[in-house]
């Protein structure tokens, strides 16, 4: 980890780190072409962004292994090697693709993974935005505001993520922060994005965004050892 201590964002609860630049232009174009060789089954369609699960599908009682394929495979090893995961190797992979317009709720990764999240951008800028959880909020009784005067007042920061760019998740930020995506087809660079030093766009820009891909390569610990075909 020493490696990335240079892009530690000391504005945010600890701990998140931003790499610009993280892979080559060569390195995504390929990354893109084979998400998107991917047959069309292996897409899952929501209704704000669509999806392909590869290494299995995470459960409470175990996720069901699948080898990463290789052109995943690389990058996890690498990632690995970095340290990001303790002595864990990667071994489940989400791509995300978001048109202009959609976005994730503010959530939690949850229990399922080992609390550090690794995250590959390819296409287009996004701002992954960051929110309190509702106990650690200033105002935690007006709940009856509705979710989006709520989520407005638990907003802490922003990270502009630019394609090529690592965002690496951990520890107090991972477990006790919400994080999510606003459905917007523009994002304004004010004062709340914390990594602009980091970026190639600067304060006041105004960006559109294109469609965005996102690898979250993580460690599911809990996985169940069956084999459900005999190999030949
Ligand atoms: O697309 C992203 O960068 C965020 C995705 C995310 O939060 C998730 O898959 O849990
Ligand atoms: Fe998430």
């Amino acid at each position: 980890m020493e490696k990335f201590q240079e892009y530690l964002i000391q504005e945010l609860p600890p701990t998140a780190y931003y790499v610009p630049d993280f892979i080559s232009s060569e390195q995504a174009q390929y990354l893109m072409q084979k998400i998107y060789d991917a047959p069309k089954p292996k897409w899952t369609k929501l209704s704000h962004r669509r999806l392909q699960n590869w290494g299995g599908i995470p459960h409470p009682k175990g996720m069901i292994q699948e080898a990463l394929p290789n052109w995943l495979e690389a990058p996890a090893q690498k990632l690995s090697e970095h340290g990001i995961f303790g002595s864990k190797i990667p071994n489940h992979v989400l791509v995300n693709e978001y048109q202009p317009g959609e976005g994730i709720m503010p959530h939690e990764d949850g229990p399922l993974f080992y609390p550090t999240i690794a995250t590959i951008n390819l296409g287009s800028h996004i701002f992954l935005d960051f929110y309190h959880h509702l106990e650690n909020s200033n105002d935690s009784k007006d709940n009856e505001d509705g979710d989006a005067t709520n989520f407005k007042k638990r907003y802490l920061a922003s990270l502009l993520l630019e394609p090529r760019s690592l965002l690496i998740l951990k520890n107090d930020l991972y477990t006790n922060y919400l994080h999510g995506i606003q459905e917007r087809t523009t994002d304004v660079v004010d004062e709340k994005v914390v990594n602009i030093k980091f970026c190639q766009s600067k304060l006041g820009d105004v960006l559109t965004r294109k469609t965005r891909i996102s690898l979250t390569i993580r460690h599911v610990p809990k996985v169940l050892k069956v084999q459900l075909f005999k190999k030949k």
